[in-house]
């Protein structure tokens, strides 16, 4: 099992890339099921959850092609409107298949994806949603079995604001018969991202962005070609090792449009940063102070990001109050972080983090995506040698993570 060897105290200096976002591309990948056709996908990143969607596509039938960062899709073939447990387990993100195919062929059987580390996850409001418009849906031997003849358009309130469960809804509705509405719809930038890749294939989608989404049904979706926004989060996690490290960085291929909340905490810790269009330049030149954060649906401070910055807060100057509301079981990192000798106190939800002067290195474990980009965060800062275990979480997220660090002038290895 690889690891991550890292020796800290180094600043990150230097100009990075931003790649493709991860959780646009996955729903743009799986959108391709929609049409008899073939969809071009353009700055995909090469990360694991790419490849099992890929696979996911493939053993349904599509045909699937990559060449450099594009990536083609032929759905014309798909002959199975299934997808199995043992790729499903591995990634939740395939739950995203669901809508697509039920639209596109009157049925389809998806293995629940099950809990994970961060939470229990339940897929209840994609399902609420499917039924509202007229699916018939049981759970069998582990497996979401969903039939229509043809979706119909309706109205649709979630209980709460879910990302993939308004996508899943938003791609079932572009082929149902007559108008949806979702309401309380989530308003993250890589649902924008997934509606425009559906506009792009014929889709009629209006209001994607706000909480209410309107979208009127077509007969079919022809192919299409799209360009996967900047990811908002490897983005805001390279920006966070560059502050915790007090180094000067320059992140290129970013959107900080769709950054706002991460800025800004970024610059009340004390980082000095200036965005261009596609540019963002991070100065810090003392330690950083602490922060408080709440974690909310966008454009609240992105859950994604949490891990992030507590690892920055573990060195600030200060006390943070950091507070998960998005996620019942998303502080894993933290006993790891204590191994590297952070204060921090958990009270329920809320963990109070204060600063210390230093960090030292040490083995530790990663427990899922984001909190695997923390413990690194923290390695680069901590005196002494850090090795980070289980980073296959890592490899889920982040193109070449270790590279684009070394890139920066960090001390980081992977370990076979
Ligand atoms: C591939 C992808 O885009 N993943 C992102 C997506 O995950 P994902 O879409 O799975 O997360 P949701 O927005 O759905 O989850 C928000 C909250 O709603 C709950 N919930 C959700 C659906 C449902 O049917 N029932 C239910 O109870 C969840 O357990 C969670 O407590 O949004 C999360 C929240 O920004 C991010 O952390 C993930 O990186
Ligand atoms: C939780 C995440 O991803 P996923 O929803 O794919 O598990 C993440 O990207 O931090």
């Amino acid at each position: 099992m690889d690891r991550l060897r890292i020796t800290g105290g180094q600043p990150l200096r230097g100009e990075a890339p931003v790649s493709g976002a991860k959780n646009a591309a996955l729903p743009i990948l799986c959108a391709a099921l929609l049409a008899a056709d073939t969809l071009e996908i353009g700055n995909v990143p090469r990360l694991h959850d790419v490849a099992t969607t890929l696979k996911l596509l493939g053993q349904m039938g599509a045909r699937c092609e990559r060449n450099g960062d594009r990536v083609s899709i032929d759905a014309s073939p798909v002959v199975t409107p299934e997808a199995r447990y043992e790729l499903v387990r591995t990634m939740r993100a395939s739950i995203l298949v669901l809508g697509p195919l039920l639209t596109r062929f009157g049925e389809a059987r998806v293995a629940l994806p099950g809990g994970c580390a961060i939470g229990q996850r339940p897929v209840d409001q994609h399902i609420k949603g499917l039924q509202a418009m007229g699916a018939q849906i049981a759970i069998e031997h582990g497996d979401v079995v969903a039939r229509a003849t043809r979706l119909k358009g309706a109205r649709i309130v979630t209980d709460m604001v879910t990302v993939t469960g308004t996508e899943n809804l938003m791609m079932a509705a572009t082929l149902a018969d007559g108008e949806t509405v979702i309401e309380n719809a989530a308003r993250e930038p890589e649902v924008v991202d997934l509606a425009a890749a559906l506009v792009a294939m014929g889709a009629r989608i209006e209001g994607a962005g706000t909480d209410r989404i309107v979208i009127r049904g077509v007969d079919r979706l022809h192919g299409g070609s799209h360009r996967v926004m900047a990811d908002r989060i490897e983005a805001g996690t390279f920006l966070c090792a560059a502050a915790a490290t007090r180094g000067e960085i320059v992140l290129t291929g970013a959107e900080p449009a769709t950054m706002d909340a991460t800025l800004e905490k970024l610059r009340e810790m004390g980082a000095q940063i200036e965005c261009g269009a596609d540019t963002i330049r991070l100065r810090m030149s003392r330690r950083p102070q602490a922060v408080n954060l709440r974690t909310a649906p966008y454009p609240g401070f992105a859950t994604d990001m949490q891990a992030q910055f507590m690892a920055v807060d573990c060195v600030a100057e200060g006390t943070g109050v950091i507070t998960e509301t998005i996620f019942e079981n998303r502080f894993m990192h933290v006993l790891e972080l204590q191994r590297l000798g952070a204060d921090i106190a958990i009270e329920g939800n809320t963990a109070i983090v204060r600063g210390v002067a230093g960090l030292s290195g040490a083995g530790v474990m990663a427990t899922d995506l984001r909190a695997s980009a923390g413990l690194v965060i923290a390695g680069l800062v901590a005196e002494g040698e850090t090795v980070v275990d289980r980073i296959y979480h890592l490899d889920r997220g982040y193109e070449r993570m270790e590279d684009k660090l070394v890139g920066l002038g960090a001390r980081i290895e992977r370990v076979k």
